[in-house]
């Protein structure tokens, strides 16, 4: 059995476009949204451990251990594949458990799903490593148990998404650049979802509806008026980089985006970014890094 996968990544995602279309009566919301890949991610390390004991490595300030959705993911993935297995298979070789450490780059409440996609990224690689023989649709289901966001990052491709997220189509997006600008606050998802401004009637589109282009951006973020009107600092990054392009906010926020054909494009609007805003450029993927470790 291989031990140990290193240098694992969980990418960020950009809603495109995000649209609340209702509400479900447990709460929860009803949305149809474009997922985009992006290369910039955090990165994962994991090292089998024969003790079925698991412990994250790293020390996430404001993330305890037993909350921190890597530890729940694999947590999660020992129950399922206990319950696959049966108890005499489980008698005879019981699940192993893993050290797991992560280099922390996506800014946590930033809307690029980083807690998602690190959970994502902790369910593929340990499937592999423990040899649980789950299926995507199988580790799909259980990601959901964790956030709306988990089931598109083990999707694997950029997505048209309907459902609370969770309804998946693929869609190949256009080749671009992102410059990204994170205003400095982080926005708990639950914030904006909870406010009574919040529109929630959208009409529905159909994916076909949806047009690619870095100039104009296929329809509206609804959550944006909501978050640039609870957090100053969102508007005023969105005000700004709309002398450049089509801005937008991306989830529940924070972080904005804009699209440039150009890689050049993109530094040009970077190097003229105002210190007090941490700025960066990203590609958009078509692929997760990881999708393969899943097909094969
Ligand atoms: C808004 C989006 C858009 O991609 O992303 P983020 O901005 O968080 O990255 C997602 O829908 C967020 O997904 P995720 O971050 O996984 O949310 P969850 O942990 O499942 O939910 C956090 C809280 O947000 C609210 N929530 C979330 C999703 C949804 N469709 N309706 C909701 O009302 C619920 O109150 C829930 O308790
Ligand atoms: N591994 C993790 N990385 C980031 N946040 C995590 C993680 N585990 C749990 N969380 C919690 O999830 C919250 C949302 O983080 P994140 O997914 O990065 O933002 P967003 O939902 O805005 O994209 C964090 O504020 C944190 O409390």
């Amino acid at each position: 059995m291989t031990r140990t996968l290193n240098n694992c990544p969980a990418p960020a995602k950009l809603n495109l476009f995000l649209h609340v279309t209702g509400r479900r009566p447990d709460g929860y919301h009803l949305l149809q949204t474009v997922f985009q890949l992006i290369d910039y991610s955090d990165q994962l390390h994991f090292e089998v451990r024969d003790d079925g004991i698991i412990r994250r490595t790293t020390v996430i300030p404001g993330v305890p251990e037993e909350s921190d959705l890597i530890v729940r993911a694999a947590k999660l993935l020992q129950s399922a594949i206990a319950a696959k297995t049966g108890a005499a298979a489980m008698a005879a070789s019981p699940i192993p458990g893993a050290n797991i450490a992560i280099d922390k780059k996506l800014p946590m409440g930033g809307g690029l799903g980083g807690g998602s996609s690190d959970a994502a990224t902790t369910l593929m690689a340990l499937n592999h490593l423990w040899q649980g023989g789950l299926s995507r649709a199988e580790l799909m289901a259980l990601g959901l148990r964790l956030g709306a966001d988990v089931p598109f990052f083990l999707f694997g491709r950029n997505a048209f998404a309907e459902g609370v997220g969770e309804a998946l189509q693929a869609l190949d997006t256009t080749a671009c650049w992102f410059v990204i600008i994170e205003p400095g606050v982080a926005i708990p998802t639950e914030k904006i979802f909870s406010s009574s401004e919040l529109t929630r009637d959208t009409k529905p589109v159909k994916m076909t509806d949806f047009s690619i282009g870095t100039k104009k951006l296929f329809g509206r973020n609804d959550l944006e008026v909501v978050a640039a009107k609870q957090f100053p600092e969102v508007a005023d990054v969105i005000k700004w980089l709309k002398t450049y392009g089509d801005a937008r906010m991306t989830g529940s926020g924070a972080c904005v985006f804009c699209a440039f054909a150009q890689e050049d494009q993109a530094d040009e609007v970077l190097k003229l970014v105002p210190q007090r805003w941490k700025a960066w450029k990203a590609k958009a993927m078509q692929q997760h890094p990881l999708a393969d470790l899943l097909d094969s």
